[in-house]
């Protein structure tokens, strides 16, 4: 009988999901894997939702954002009990290999599931975040970096028709990735990110000048989520720039999508490596892409150090801090 091999998204949908699902449900089939669908991330996993795949439930889901297979942060996994539960779920149907999507919790749940009940797992780096160590990229991250590009495109124009300032707070939990990012390829004037320091009065001096001597008329700042200072910055350019001031929240509008070509194609090189990585009888590896290369380290490297931001990216970035 074929060894049984089940896919999951869990932590936050990516787009590019869904094409690492189909990609790795027809690969995994084709290398003689019996491919399942877990449903509904963690929590599925221990209520039982596991489906035998077929072509039918992965098709026509290539261009869609977020995950056909659904995704949840579960309280529950943190039990044993309900580890056992899902384990339970697994055996029953010849399940011996998993394939998570998601992001550094969801590998971290699978790495603990592994030490209870030793069920081998590949780990497909997917969040918006892009803060997972030893991966230069994670699905899900161009597509964000698009939609608020599109969005901060947008509210430049309302900026600069109104000559006023807009504060547009970006996600990305603890890492400044996205913000850094967006704020180089949108040509804020402000970027304020968890990992530089920021100097406000540097900052004020640079935009008085440029506001009094050569015409400025509007700002746009992009601030990470994880700085906590959308509202303050808000009110700052109000009183110091004397400039009337809009605070944007992008939210979850970030997190949708249809997935651009770099996350559709990228999905397919994680799915294919996590697919050959358990065939090889690997049993906890993280899939990565790094220097142009793609690979995979084993679970502890990839959460047991913190991601840093590329230095030639801070450095660009610093001047939009001071
Ligand atoms: N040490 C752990 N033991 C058991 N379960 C865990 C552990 N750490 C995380 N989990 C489970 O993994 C889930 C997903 O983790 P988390 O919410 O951090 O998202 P993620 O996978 O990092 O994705 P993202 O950051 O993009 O939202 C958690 O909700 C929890 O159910
Ligand atoms: O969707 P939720 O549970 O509100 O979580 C939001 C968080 O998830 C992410 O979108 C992905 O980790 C973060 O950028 C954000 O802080
Ligand atoms: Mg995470």
């Amino acid at each position: 009988m074929a060894e049984g091999l089940a896919i999951m998204t869990s932590g936050g949908d990516a787009a590019g999901m869904n094409p690492a699902i189909k990609c790795a449900v027809e690969y995994a089939a084709a290398k003689g894997y019996k491919p399942f669908l877990v449903y509904d991330g963690l929590r599925g996993l221990i209520d039982d939702r596991i489906v035998e795949a077929n072509r039918e439930l992965v098709s026509g889901i290539l261009h869609r954002g977020g995950t056909i297979l659904r995704s949840s942060r579960s309280q529950r996994f943190f039990d044993i009990n309900f580890r056992r539960q899902a384990y339970e779920n697994l055996k029953r149907r010849g399940i011996s290999k998993l394939i998570v999507i998601g992001g550094d919790g969801s590998f971290r749940a699978l790495n603990q599931f592994y030490a209870d009940f030793g069920v081998p797992f590949a780990g497909i780096p997917a969040t918006i975040d892009n803060d997972i160590a030893g991966t230069d990229y994670c699905l899900g991250v161009d597509t964000a970096l698009n939609m608020i590009r599109q969005s901060v495109d947008s509210i430049r124009d309302t900026a600069s028709s109104f000559s006023r300032a807009f504060v547009i707070e970006v996600m990305g939990r603890h890492c400044g990735y996205l913000a850094l990012t967006s704020a180089l390829s949108c040509g804020a004037e402000i970027c304020l990110v968890p990992e530089l320091e920021y100097d406000l009065n540097a900052i004020g001096a640079r935009l008085k000048h440029e506001i009094d001597n050569e015409g400025r008329g509007y700002i746009i700042a992009i601030v990470a989520e994880g700085v906590k200072m959308s509202d303050y910055l808000t009110r700052w350019i109000k009183d110091s720039l004397e400039m009337d001031a809009r605070l944007t929240v992008l939210g979850h509008v970030q997190r949708g999508g249809s997935p651009t070509v770099l996350d559709r194609i990228m999905a397919y090189k994680f799915a294919v490596a996590a697919v050959e990585a358990l065939d090889a009888g690997e049993t906890n590896a993280i899939m990565v892409y790094r220097d142009g290369t793609y690979g995979h380290l084993p679970i502890h490297t990839v959460v047991d150090s913190k991601y840093k931001l590329d230095p030639a990216l801070i450095r660009l970035g610093a001047p939009l801090g001071r």
